[in-house]
């Protein structure tokens, strides 16, 4: 393990300790997260805009193996360390993806609203998830692109009930307008975080109805 000299060295499952510190670290927990889904569902942009608020525009740059930024999200006075791998959805790449599986604790899977092989195609990558992944892995199914109205080929309803089948948390969201982007992270650093830190007495973390409680829908309409 490499680091600056006098930082804290984070054990195996990601707690910080507290002890043997000069200072305060900047968080108390680091989580990785991971984004998933086929190439151009919007994965590289839905992690861009929750970590700077911006939308890249323009020509469509495929991620080339895996890359990852890390963003401090507090939630309930704790400070979540979430490091965020993005993945390329290409199918060339998915023997170098498969060796990250493993030690992720929640799994973000994109699929395009307005592409119907990538929602046709999430069968498969929880397949994968499951064969590749620890088993109690947090998933999240987010149907992206939400912002676009008229190319719309996936209904709402759909997500949800392919959601609902596979016992997984959904959503819609919009990598350009931040429509639930926020959210999404913030329901994953919560549920990690109670996992992590579920104090005697604290009411059960349900993540599928934070989430009902506070996404967002599009505006436009959710049928064909
Ligand atoms: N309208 C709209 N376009 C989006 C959204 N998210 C991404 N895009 C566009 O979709 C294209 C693909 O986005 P990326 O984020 O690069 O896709 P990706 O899933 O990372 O693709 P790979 O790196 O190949 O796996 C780009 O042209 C984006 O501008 C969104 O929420 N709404």
């Amino acid at each position: 393990m490499t680091g600056k000299p006098g930082a804290a060295a984070a054990t195996r499952d990601g707690e910080v300790p507290k002890l043997s510190l000069p200072c305060s670290p900047s968080y108390d927990l680091t989580r990785k997260v991971m984004l998933l889904g086929d190439s151009g569902v919007g994965k590289t942009c839905f992690l861009i805009q929750f970590k700077d608020g911006a939308f890249l525009s323009g020509t469509f740059i495929a991620t080339v193996g895996i890359d990852f930024r890390n963003k401090v999200v507090t939630v309930d006075g704790v400070r979540v360390k979430l490091q965020i791998w993005d993945t390329a959805g290409q199918e060339r790449f998915r023997s170098v993806t498969h060796a990250y599986y493993r030690d992720a604790q929640a799994l973000l899977l994109l699929y395009d609203i307005t592409n119907k092989s990538s929602f046709d195609n999430i069968r498969a990558w929880l397949t994968e998830i499951h064969e590749y992944a620890q088993r109690d892995v947090v998933i999240m199914l987010l149907g992206n692109k939400a912002d676009v109205s008229s190319g719309r080929v996936i209904r709402s309803e759909d997500g949800e009930m392919l959601a609902r089948e596979y016992g997984v948390p959904f959503m819609e969201t919009s990598a350009k307008t931040g429509m639930n982007v926020e959210l999404a992270f913030l329901a994953i650093a919560k549920e990690l975080k109670y996992r992590a830190r579920q104090q005697a007495g604290e009411p059960s973390f349900q993540i599928r109805d934070y989430i009902e409680s506070q996404k967002k829908r599009p505006s436009c309409c959710s049928f064909l």
